[in-house]
């Protein structure tokens, strides 16, 4: 079982609309890969190299700062966006039973004019990428529903206010090196978890990330260049009854000796804050739970409780 590549070319940014025997090609492509891996790399979507690129450099620089020039843009300081602005060295453990994640991040969840950004470059740069990736978010969702043989805007219609009333999360990541000496024991780069939302596009430039199989082993989830990594997270896993499944994930240390650094960017789709997601079967596998009260008790587990 390795994750299967997809050619979203059909469907991709540049094209308009997509035609009915495409669409369920590419259904049937993607449901077969998030019902038994739960990750998929997909092609040709739209989103070019040189825009993560830019994404990646305009975040670098800004991670590459003092603290204290970063401080003021830290996460929980945002009126009405708590989860929006920069996560310090260990501070999240989204392995709640390991030591604090040796990384930093940068969450950027509302576009809402307000918000004071490091930059106007940071913000202009990470404003564009967070909308390209919401469009290529909305197009994988309309296949998916279309591949589950349900209504085509169930999971549009509960994804309006992405950048609003809505958890959605471009979080740009920067693992600077380690030294072995130093970490503690059982501390990662990102502890084993799954993601929270609907669906999570992930965008990195070099190795590390390991995804659990079925048999409960990890595999490497290489870098493929000119691909968008895409998984199911924990809500669309509950939405459509276990039928696709939020698969465990991780990034270990680098050997020792090597003093790599690691940048990815993770765009997290989130259902709006008042979403209401119920089992699209019909079944009570899971009880309803709004979107915005998962978030809050997920983020309590990786952030400690407030
Ligand atoms: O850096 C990575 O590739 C993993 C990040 C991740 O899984 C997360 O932040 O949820
Ligand atoms: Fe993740």
């Amino acid at each position: 079982m390795s994750i299967p590549v997809v050619d979203f070319g059909a469907y991709g940014l540049s094209g308009r609309d997509v035609a009915d025997e495409q669409l369920h090609n590419l259904g049937e492509e993607l449901k077969a890969a998030f019902t038994d891996v739960g990750f998929v790399y997909l092609k040709n979507t739209g989103i070019t190299d040189d825009e993560v690129d830019r994404v990646m450099d305009v975040s670098e620089n800004f991670f590459m700062q003092p603290d204290d020039a970063k401080r003021p843009f830290s996460r929980g300081s945002f009126a009405g966006s708590a989860n929006h602005g920069w996560v310090s060295l260990e501070t999240e453990r989204l392995n709640p039973r390991r030591p604090g994640d040796l990384k930093e991040a940068f969450n950027a969840v509302s576009l809402r004019p307000d918000i004071k950004w490091p930059s106007s470059d940071f913000q202009e740069i990470q404003t564009s990428f967070f909308l390209r990736c919401k469009e290529l978010s909305l197009r994988v969702l309309r296949v998916m529903a279309h591949s589950l043989g349900l209504d085509p805007g169930v999971f549009l219609s509960a994804h309006r206010e992405i950048g609003n009333e809505n958890g959605t999360t471009l979080r740009s990541l920067y693992y600077p090196p380690v030294n072995r000496k130093k970490a503690k024991e059982g501390q990662l780069r990102c502890g084993e978890h799954s993601d929270y939302g609907s669906i999570t596009l992930l965008f990195q430039r070099s190795e590390g990330l390991q995804v659990r199989r079925r048999s409960g082993e990890f595999m490497c989830a290489p870098c493929v260049p000119g691909t968008v990594l895409i998984n199911i997270a924990d809500l669309m896993q509950r939405w459509t009854s276990d039928q696709l499944v939020s698969v465990v994930h991780r990034v270990l240390l680098p050997p020792a000796g090597d003093s790599s650094t690691r940048q990815s960017l993770a765009f997290f789709a989130q259902p709006d804050d008042v979403a209401v997601i119920t089992c699209c079967d019909g079944s009570n596998k899971y009880p309803p739970v709004s979107s915005g009260d998962f978030l809050k008790e997920r983020f309590n587990d990786s952030y400690g409780r407030s």
